[in-house]
């Protein structure tokens, strides 16, 4: 049997790891060559260091470690069943992934699956970048530490069930708030969120915009996660104790305390190659050496890309599509891989700055503003993030330090695309169409979006930090100038959602129609975006789905 490492031996954690693995392995009755210590039962995750170690059996198989796998590794441990959480990454070892402010470096390491869009005419024909994470932990391993759940109204235009109060208990059992628990929030959650309004040390560009929104009219948020979710707040990030609490740490390692022993096997570096699919039921996973069959639902969390690639290259989707390929029809459900929705953000209204700005010790967006500007009282179509750094696009143009950005995001996009197959292989990336500003209302956002980033960034409070206005400037002044502007400066916010969306792809179970024993659990059954980034709503998707799961 091919053995598939999990760890570099150059990591301390690893080498625990890997301890505990062999530990657990030589417990299981395998043989390992080289080893005398006694065997000992491993408390936590048990990680597999190959195919090998398997257990005879398994009540689930999950696909993908990463914001949502990891969620339901957890819950399905702790309620006793027997789990195997495979994962195509590794477990990460750059020091990087646990400094919060380091966060972009982490794009197009080698955490990332580095996948990108097809040409975009939206946006002058340029391909953009769509990373996703590759690794135990998946996206949230290399996201920007953001954790917001968004305005109740975006979900309640969800199915039932999926509502936002169905969800609340659930945004609440996931996380541990830094302000503490009340009505909205949780206190005794896995997943650690800090609310900048928490810490004494914040940029000063950040306080200058929380004062320069006031000023254009906005109203202020005490917590942006809570009750209010609109109006100008403090960023609140999934950290613990300085570092980033990833999907990893927060739900697959507090694991290894806890009131009874878990049944969890991580295989980590190992790529899920399809579902094995028998006269309309999922029996398995194809790895490279072989097919593992659980007792119990397979579940596929491998993300908005991959999972509907993974049900195409199994034949679940547009059936005509499939056989074009080669790919024989088991079920045909043409909503596999349509409905691609992304937040959009733009790069941005940039200033140069009278003096040095002081880094952000968080994301680099220590405040923002949440605007339901096409309708009072609704979840905000507009989100102004306020960045402590010279980020602009490369195509609009150069910026230098000092300087900071106002970076408005649409957050209720029209525009849809798709995730199609590119052939058969099942190691070939997908292609990402997401179509984006293919409907000219996106466009008129985010042109709003740009209006109300120079309103605050002309405002009083920023007067002893603003030299210039560098972007968009005179370039503002036409509406050719406008469009051309906003085309260059347009880019994804990285939250893909709704490839396999609850309703058409799935039920509300989540269980994939017409194919028993196969559910589909992370931000591909999004039926639509959050009013905010994702983690919060694809976590809490996953708390849920867990008891989904353990109901049956
Ligand atoms: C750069 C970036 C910044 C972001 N910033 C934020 C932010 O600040 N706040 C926020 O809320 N959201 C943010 N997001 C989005 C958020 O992180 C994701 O929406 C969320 O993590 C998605 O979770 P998921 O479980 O659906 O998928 P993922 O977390 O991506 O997990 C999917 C997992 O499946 C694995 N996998 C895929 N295919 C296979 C296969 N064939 N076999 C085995 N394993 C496989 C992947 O390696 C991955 O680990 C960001 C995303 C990115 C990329």
């Amino acid at each position: 049997m091919n053995e598939t490492p999990i760890f570099t031996d150059d990591d301390p954690r690893g080498r625990l790891k890997r301890r505990e693995a062999i530990g657990a392995a030589m417990a299981g009755g395998l043989a390992l060559s080289g080893l005398s210590t006694p065997a000992h039962a491993a408390s936590g995750v048990r990680t597999l260091a190959s195919h090998g170690q398997l257990r005879a059996a398994y009540d689930h198989v999950i696909v993908g470690a990463g914001s949502a796998g990891c969620v339901l590794a957890h819950r399905l441990g702790r309620a006793g069943r027997r789990v195997l959480l495979i994962e195509a990454g590794m477990r990460s070892t750059l020091p990087a992934v646990a400094i919060p402010p380091a966060w972009p470096s982490l794009q197009e390491s080698t955490l990332d699956w580095r996948y990108e869009t097809t040409p975009q005419p939206g946006l002058d024909g340029r391909t953009i970048t769509c990373p996703r994470g590759k690794a135990v932990g998946g996206s949230s391993i290399i996201n920007a530490l953001a954790y917001q759940r968004g305005h109740a109204a975006a979900y309640d235009r969800w199915p039932a069930g999926w509502r936002h109060a169905d969800l609340l208990p659930y945004f609440r059992r996931a996380e541990t708030f830094s302000g503490g628990a009340n009505a909205w929030r949780g206190g005794s959650g896995p997943l650690h969120v800090l609310s900048l309004a928490d810490v004494a040390d914040r940029t000063p560009v950040a306080e200058a915009f929380m004062a320069a929104a006031q000023q254009s009219g906005f109203p202020t948020t005490p917590d942006v996660g809570g009750e209010l979710t609109t109006g100008v707040g403090w960023n609140q990030l999934s950290i613990a104790g300085h570092a980033r609490a990833d999907a990893a740490t927060a739900y697959l390692d507090s694991l290894a305390s806890g009131p009874a022993e878990v049944q969890v096997d991580l295989l980590a570096g190992v790529q899920v190659l399809g579902l094995e699919i028998e006269r309309g039921r999922c029996l398995g996973v194809r790895l490279p050496e072989g097919v593992v069959r659980p007792e119990g639902d397979v579940l596929l969390c491998a993300g908005a890309i991959d999972s509907p690639r993974l049900l195409m290259l199994s034949g679940i989707g547009p059936a005509d599509e499939l056989r074009a390929l080669g790919i024989a029809s088991a079920v045909n459900l043409p909503d596999v891989g349509r409905h691609l929705e992304d937040h959009l953000l733009l790069a941005g209204v940039a200033y140069q700055a009278r003096r040095e700005v002081p880094a952000s010790r968080y994301n680099h967006a220590d405040s923002l503003l949440y605007v339901p500007h096409a309708t009072p009282g609704e979840s905000p179509d507009i989100l102004v993030m306020c960045l402590s750094v010279p980020f602009v696009r490369p195509t609009v143009g150069p910026l230098s330090a000092p300087a900071y950005v106002l970076v408005p995001c649409h957050l209720r996009p029209r525009s849809r695309g798709s995730v199609r197959l590119a052939s058969s292989d099942p190691r070939a990336a997908a292609i990402i169409d997401p179509r984006y500003l293919s409907e000219p209302d996106d466009l008129a956002v985010l042109a709003k979006g740009v209006e109300i980033a120079r309103e605050i960034g002309a405002a009083r409070a920023f007067d002893d930090w603003r030299s210039k206005e560098v972007y968009p400037g005179p370039a503002w002044t036409t509406d050719a100038g406008r469009h051309d502007f906003i085309r260059r400066a347009t880019d994804s916010f990285h939250h893909p959602v709704g490839t396999c969306r609850i309703g058409a792809v799935v039920d509300e179970r989540l269980c994939v129609k017409g194919i028993a024993g196969l559910r589909v659990i992370d931000a591909s059954v999004l039926p639509g975006l959050p009013a905010s980034m994702c983690n919060a709503a694809v976590t809490a998707v996953a708390e849920k789905a867990s008891d989904l799961v353990i109901a049956g």
